[in-house]
């Protein structure tokens, strides 16, 4: 047994507390106390029900010098989740069911955060031939998708749907138009014209968006089941009206948008660092504010990480040759809780919930709240702050667009099922 003593609580449902939260059995057993072998001083803290990453690249197998499991799923657990969706843009790409299940029985003998995988849509993700799905849902994929490349062929994509939908799946897209963005490398405009450098335009997602939305509706319109489309790493103000839209319209549409697009703009690349490289590109403010209205007013779902390692040798290429990504797993929440809710006062329940319920309903699965019988994969949240040090990261990329930030809100304990996974008290 466990108590986490004079404790605030944070969930979707709101602040409450201090409670003094007795945990066993894997369950919330109590929030008024009682007799435990371990007591820990929540003072000052705030727990909160374990994170869920909806897109996370641990590039297992095949990329291993990036990432693998055990880095990935240790990173994940410092920053407080409990929950994580592997991408399937491994090499080879993860297309079939015996691949799904190496990477949970992996992750399931590693004891750290719990990997749902996502499957590839189409084999090898080259776009053509859909992978079988019931067999893919079966080995315990969650989510169908090619992120990592964009599904140029709407027919392909509206099968997919089909398909998912009598399965009850997600179908999750990188949306952008591959003809529009280019060789962008940054976020296209004025800025990108002054440094020099091939523009992405904020248009390629937008219409990228347009089009999958008519195919969703085809989808609804033919399908067994009701189809499900998550847009993946939303960037423009553009983009992000075209889903609520679509939302209030009531098409069956979810989306996420990441830490990076949420704290970071394309100025950021004026010092040409391709640690900023990443796609969709770093926008602009007016396409950041959108975002945050966004998380506000329930356009998006969830934050998702679209934690992409690189090796540091990669990222240290020219910006033109270096690949795109940004690892934040050990991040976001504290960049988030320190950007978003102490310095403008966002909502530290609607924050959570970004991280927690909202996540979770992407995927269909039952919120947790901080009551007693609840399940007790939690997160104790410290608001002692800390410059980021990527240097202590668990990720093999031990580099971070923000290094030297200095953030509060750090995981200091998070359990799994009432096991104690990650620790960091003082
Ligand atoms: N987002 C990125 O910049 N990179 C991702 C691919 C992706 O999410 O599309 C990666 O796998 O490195
Ligand atoms: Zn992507
Ligand atoms: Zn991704």
């Amino acid at each position: 047994m466990i108590l986490i003593r004079n404790v605030r609580l944070v969930d979707a449902l709101g602040e409450r507390g201090p409670a003094d939260v007795l945990i066993g059995e894997g369950r919330i057993l109590s929030l008024e106390g009682g007799a435990a072998q371990r007591v820990i001083d929540g003072t000052a803290c705030f727990l909160a029900p374990g994170f869920l990453d909806l897109h996370a690249h641990l590039r297992e197998p095949g990329e291993e010098v990036k990432e693998d499991l055990a880095t990935g799923l240790l990173a994940a657990v410092r920053g407080g989740y409990t929950d994580l969706v592997s991408m399937p843009n491994t090499k080879p790409p993860v297309d079939t069911p015996e691949a799904v299940r190496a990477l949970k029985e992996k992750a399931k003998a590693l004891g750290l955060a719990r990997l749902h995988p996502a499957a590839a849509l189409t084999e090898g993700q080259e776009g053509k031939t859909l992978t079988p799905a019931g067999l893919l849902k079966e080995a315990g994929a969650v989510l169908l998708t090619d992120d990592g490349r964009t599904n140029e062929d709407a027919g392909v994509l509206g099968a997919g749907l089909l398909m998912a939908a009598a399965l009850g799946l997600p179908v999750a897209v990188h949306a952008e138009d591959a003809g529009l963005r280019r060789g962008g490398v940054m976020n296209d405009g004025a800025l990108s014209d002054l440094l020099g450098l091939p523009g992405n335009p904020p248009e390629a997602e937008a219409a990228r968006i347009a089009r999958d939305l008519e195919v969703l509706r085809y989808a609804l319109r033919r399908a067994q089941g009701r189809p499900h489309l998550h847009i993946q790493h939303l960037s423009t103000k553009r983009g992000l009206e075209l889903v609520r839209e679509a939302k209030r319209a009531g098409l069956p549409i979810t989306a996420e948008a990441t830490p990076h697009h949420l704290t970071l703009t394309e100025e950021a690349l004026k010092a040409f660092d391709p640690l900023f490289k990443v796609a969709p590109p770093l926008r602009g403010e007016e396409d950041r504010e959108a975002l945050l209205e966004g998380l506000l007013d329930g356009t998006l779902d969830a934050i998702a990480t679209d934690h992409a390692p690189h090796t540091l040798a990669e990222k240290e290429m020219d910006l033109l040759r270096a690949p795109f990504g940004i690892p934040s797993l050990e991040v976001a929440f504290p960049l988030l809780y320190t950007e978003l809710h102490l310095k403008r006062g966002f909502p530290l329940a609607r924050l959570v919930e970004l991280f927690t319920d909202g996540p979770r309903r992407v995927l269909g699965l039952l919120s947790i709240h901080l009551e007693e019988g609840a399940e007790a994969s939690l997160v104790l949240l410290s608001p002692k702050e800390r410059p980021v040090d990527p240097g202590r990261f668990a990720s093999k990329a031990r580099y971070s667009p923000w290094a030297g930030w200095r953030l509060g809100g750090w995981p200091v304990l998070t359990l799994v099922e009432g096991r104690i996974v990650h620790e960091a008290l003082e």
